[in-house]
């Protein structure tokens, strides 16, 4: 990549962090080997070992750390589980500097070999450049990332151009739980000085930088049917029964066509319009199909012109259908009917979705359609994940702060994207504290977030630490 005329300064930050590559590479190995996946509770000990690793490199850069207790929550299953604290840390001040808070989580989602991994999910491993393994990317790169950009001002006695604060958390992939509240309560205190609030925890859309302005929110459902005593033999009792299964299958089916539409009435009614100016938006934006077919392994796509697929992943809801705990998933023929099926879909939500209403949609809708097949069967449905859409405005000076540091760095200019996942605490950041929030990827378009082939490059990862030493050092320039 090209870089752009950096300041002496600048260029000595940048020797350094090239110098030191291989050893934020060993850090984020050892960060990837703890398995802090947060999807289940009996896991947690993982993510608490992953928070106090993480508060301890936030301590040994100066930082001031409060581990914040944030209670305990019914998880879906009904169990209560004491949740994992979050930090909240902060850098020696200065009150002459513009306050930098930064977010990131270092939870990671569900990783097994056998789900076809070509490496140890755990064991971060280099293959032509680029750095395999659960969380590579997702999220503990760029939070290491974060933190790399700063030592590199300390071990060059540089003085760090903003105050910095951090908070990061071990429950994002389950939707931060705790983490609106804890916004409201330090909303007075620990947010009281901060000036910017920004995220990296999501991805370019092609090889080009991305600056990201929006993601879209997400409503996740369990729906649980549940029959008899327990699992019965289905040729001793199949025919007589109203399966849950099939139940569940035939709720499952309702919800979504082929052509990606959901069927849930009313779901689109308070969808934005498009107008012609976002509609043109589109057509600048970098974004080769057939690359990104390529990248995630598929020969069709529902739609075949570009606006249309990004509209469709930023500004537009989707369904996806995830799994069915408790059914027979192993290898092999077991001839079994499962008693009990928690069916598992989330909805992407797009400015106006509203949570509430579509929880309800989403019941009433399920609940009509399961009525019709009058089964013996019991339906329940939990709504355990709402998080809501966020956007931001991109004339905030934190955008020109960042656009210029990407120019430094990356010799270009970004394009202004969305992101069709979700960062939950984005639009609570925003709503709460009246603060300008801002996402800043450093991931590439195909590192492959959340499945198998997680990844992040050598260079997205050295660049990327780069590139926030520069903004830190934009963002002051703003005064
Ligand atoms: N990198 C962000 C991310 O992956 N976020 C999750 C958060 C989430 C939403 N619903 C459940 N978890 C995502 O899937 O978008
Ligand atoms: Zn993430
Ligand atoms: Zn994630």
């Amino acid at each position: 990549m090209t870089t752009q005329a950096p300041t002496s300064d600048t260029e000595l930050l940048f020797n350094y962090i090239d110098k030191n590559q291989d050893m934020f590479v060993q850090t984020l190995k050892e960060w990837v080997a703890i398995e802090s996946d947060s999807s289940s509770s009996a896991l947690f000990g993982k993510v608490m070992q992953m928070v106090n690793v993480t508060a301890e490199k936030i301590r040994s850069l100066g930082g001031d750390v409060e581990l914040a207790d944030i209670g305990s929550q019914q998880m879906p299953d009904g169990e209560i589980v004491q949740l994992p604290p979050v930090i909240l840390a902060e850098l020696p001040k200065d009150s002459n500097k513009p306050t930098l808070c930064i977010y990131g989580h270092v939870d990671v989602q569900p990783a097994k070999k056998e789900d076809g991994w070509l490496t140890e999910p755990y064991v971060l491993t280099e293959i032509n450049g680029n750095l395999y393994g659960r969380g590579a990317t997702d999220n503990k790169g760029p939070v290491l990332a974060w933190l790399h950009a700063v030592e590199a001002y300390q071990a060059l006695k540089q003085d760090l151009p903003v105050n910095i604060k951090f908070i990061i958390e071990g429950l994002e992939e389950i939707g931060s739980y705790g983490l609106d509240a804890l916004t409201k309560q330090r909303n007075d205190t620990f947010f009281a000085d901060v000036d910017y609030i920004v995220i990296s925890d999501n991805i370019w859309i092609s090889n080009k930088p991305g600056l990201t302005y929006g993601t879209r929110g997400d409503c996740y459902f369990y729906v649980k049917v549940s029959g008899g005593k327990q699992a019965l033999h289905s040729g001793a009792h199949g025919g007589s029964l109203f399966e849950p299964m099939a139940d569940l299958i035939a709720l499952l089916d309702s919800l979504v066509d082929a052509k990606g539409q959901i069927l849930v009435p009313g779901i689109y009614d308070d969808v934005a319009p498009l107008t012609e100016e976002e509609r043109k938006l589109y057509e600048n934006i970098q974004f080769d199909l057939e690359e990104y077919k390529n990248n995630i392994g598929v020969t069709r796509l529902i739609y075949d012109k570009k606006e249309d697929v990004l509209m469709h992943y930023w500004r537009y809801p989707s369904l996806s259908i995830h799994g069915i705990q408790g059914a027979y998933a192993d290898p092999g023929s077991k001839t079994v009917i499962p008693n009990k099926v928690i069916g598992k879909f989330s909805m992407r939500q797009v400015p106006n979705m509203d949570p509430v209403v579509v929880e309800k949609q989403v019941t009433e809708y399920l609940h009509e359609i399961f009525a019709k097949r009058n089964s013996s069967n019991t339906l329940k449905i939990l709504m355990p994940i709402a998080a809501k859409p966020w956007v931001a405005n991109v004339n905030d000076p934190q955008y020109v702060a960042a656009r210029r540091a990407i120019k430094t760095v990356f010799g270009v200019e970004p394009d202004m994207i969305r992101e069709g996942s979700t960062i939950p605490i984005a639009w609570n950041f925003q709503d709460v504290t009246k603060k300008s929030v801002m996402m800043l990827p450093i991931c590439g378009a195909d590192d492959g977030e959340h499945s198998e082939k997680e990844k992040i490059s050598r260079s997205n990862y050295i660049e990327g630490t780069k590139l926030f030493a520069a903004f830190f050092y934009e963002l002051a320039q703003l005064r």
